[in-house]
């Protein structure tokens, strides 16, 4: 069996996951530059010794070390070695080259969506929704969205960025942005690989972070999020403005009967269990759980259109053609372009969901005289980024607080001005030094 460290982990799901060409481009290139410093001389099906990264595994010095008996001739594996690294290096390029047309293109795209996206000629914004990995990102997006991507309980769901389209209570469309999740200590590799695919949460107008509220560890994957996002270039002031979703609040909920059933039964001989159940109601009132809203409106959609989807992703790159803009997107974006934001007259607003705008303006501002409450509870010990950041509880399963996210949404991008480019390196390439991290001694 293949034996694999955290890292080699991680990059194995994402290459497994990857479906769209840009996807599997960027998996590939952090895999190689993952393997690349892992080089073993390794047996073959054949029984010969190569360098390799598959097979039997055997590590070793190029010297031969470990060798003797075995029919290796010692100064051979100087040679096998430096093949196996040109080959790596020319693939790396090559693959390179092609995720740089995928940065142009998608800059281009970009570029069209910001001057005349919108269905009335107007500019379009952008709203990346980041977070940990299994927060709920996908399925926030699709309820938003009224679309459907794929979301799973495993991690890793998403490694390609999918756009959707939703219209926020002001009739103003917005782009939603899903895409990959993060982890701690996100393997670097990975994180200079995805450089095209991050860029899109670097370059958005605002960004919505998705946490799962039920996660025992909740403060350590916000501050791992906070860290990436500062790591790939957001710039402070767009990590200011950001809003936050504390995600899976009905599982709150449930804790929360649960306790309260415990709480009830005056036989009960389990109150440890009790507490357990329920760290809210805890002694020392410090825990990282948010409260469940009494309050919560279970609102309606107000927006969102159905967006066809295909599931032809593998052509991405080689169908780009940089003098038709339409037909640069990805196939689920051209999903979006023939349904939604390029086609005129649908999805505009409607007086419903200008009425559920003013709703939402109330329940806004009750939530944000208790925020430093829920605050205190939440972010005891959490990167300090979280203290200043406006938050809505939602579940994207039931729909409990996606009104209230939209009209929040709408109020930022009124209010903000114009952000200042990120500080992402548009000439950024990974380093060209051929022989750095080679594991194996010369
Ligand atoms: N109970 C509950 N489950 C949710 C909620 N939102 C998402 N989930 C579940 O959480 C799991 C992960 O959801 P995803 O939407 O795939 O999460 P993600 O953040 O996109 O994950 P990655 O793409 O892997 O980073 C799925 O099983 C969802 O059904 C919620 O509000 N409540
Ligand atoms: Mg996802």
């Amino acid at each position: 069996k293949p034996v694999l460290d955290r890292v080699g982990l991680i990059i194995e799901i994402f290459h497994a996951h990857a479906q769209t060409k840009e996807a599997k481009l960027q998996a590939e290139l952090a895999a190689l530059m993952y393997k690349r410093t892992r080089l073993v001389r390794v047996r073959g099906p054949d029984g010969r010794y190569t360098f390799g990264t598959t097979g039997e595994a055997e590590v070793v010095s190029a010297r031969g070390r470990g060798s003797g008996g075995r029919g290796f001739i010692s100064g051979a594996g100087e040679t096998e070695l430096q093949l196996q690294r040109r080959r790596i290096l020319d693939r790396r390029n090559h693959l390179l080259s092609q995720i740089e047309d995928v940065c142009r293109t998608r800059a281009l795209q970009r570029a069209a969506r910001k001057r005349h996206g919108g269905s009335n000629g107007q500019g379009l914004a952008t709203v990346a929704v980041v977070g940990y990995t299994n927060a709920g990102k996908s399925t926030l997006v699709s309820a938003l969205s009224d679309s459907d991507l794929y979301s799973d309980d495993r991690l890793f769901a998403t490694v390609d960025p999918r756009l959707r389209s939703a219209v926020l209570p002001s009739g103003k469309k917005v782009l939603l942005s899903d895409t990959v999740g993060f982890i701690s200590d996100l393997p670097v590799q990975l994180v200079e690989a995805f450089h095209a695919t991050l860029e899109e949460v670097v370059e958005a107008d605002l960004l919505v972070h998705v946490l799962d509220s039920s996660a025992p560890n909740l403060d350590e994957q916000r501050s791992a999020v906070l860290q990436v996002l500062e790591q790939i270039g957001v710039s402070g002031e767009k990590l200011n403005n950001m809003i936050e979703v504390w995600n899976k609040i009905d599982l709150q909920e449930e804790e929360m009967h649960a306790d309260e059933y415990l709480d009830d039964d005056e036989d009960h001989e389990d109150d440890v269990v009790a507490s357990e159940l329920s760290p809210v109601a805890g002694d020392d009132g410090a825990s990282s759980f948010p409260e469940a809203e009494e309050d919560d409106v279970a609102s309606e959609l107000s927006a969102g259109e159905s967006v066809e989807h295909s599931d032809d992703y593998n052509d991405t790159v080689s169908e780009l053609s940089i003098g038709n803009l339409e037909e640069t997107m990805d196939d689920d974006q051209q999903g979006d372009i023939s349904d939604g934001w390029l086609s005129s007259g649908d999805g505009q607003m409607t007086v419903d969901d200008q009425g559920g705008s003013s709703m939402g303006w109330k329940i806004l501002n009750d939530r944000q005289s208790e925020s430093s409450e829920d605050f205190r509870m939440i972010g005891k010990d959490s990167h300090s980024q979280a203290q200043h950041v406006p938050h809505v509880k939602t579940s994207a399963v039931t729909g409990v607080g996606l009104q209230e996210l939209l009209v929040l949404i709408d109020e930022k991008l009124k209010t903000q001005k114009v952000l200042e480019r990120g500080s992402f390196d548009r000439k950024w390439r990974p380093p060209r030094t051929d022989d750095a991290g080679i594991a194996v001694e010369q």
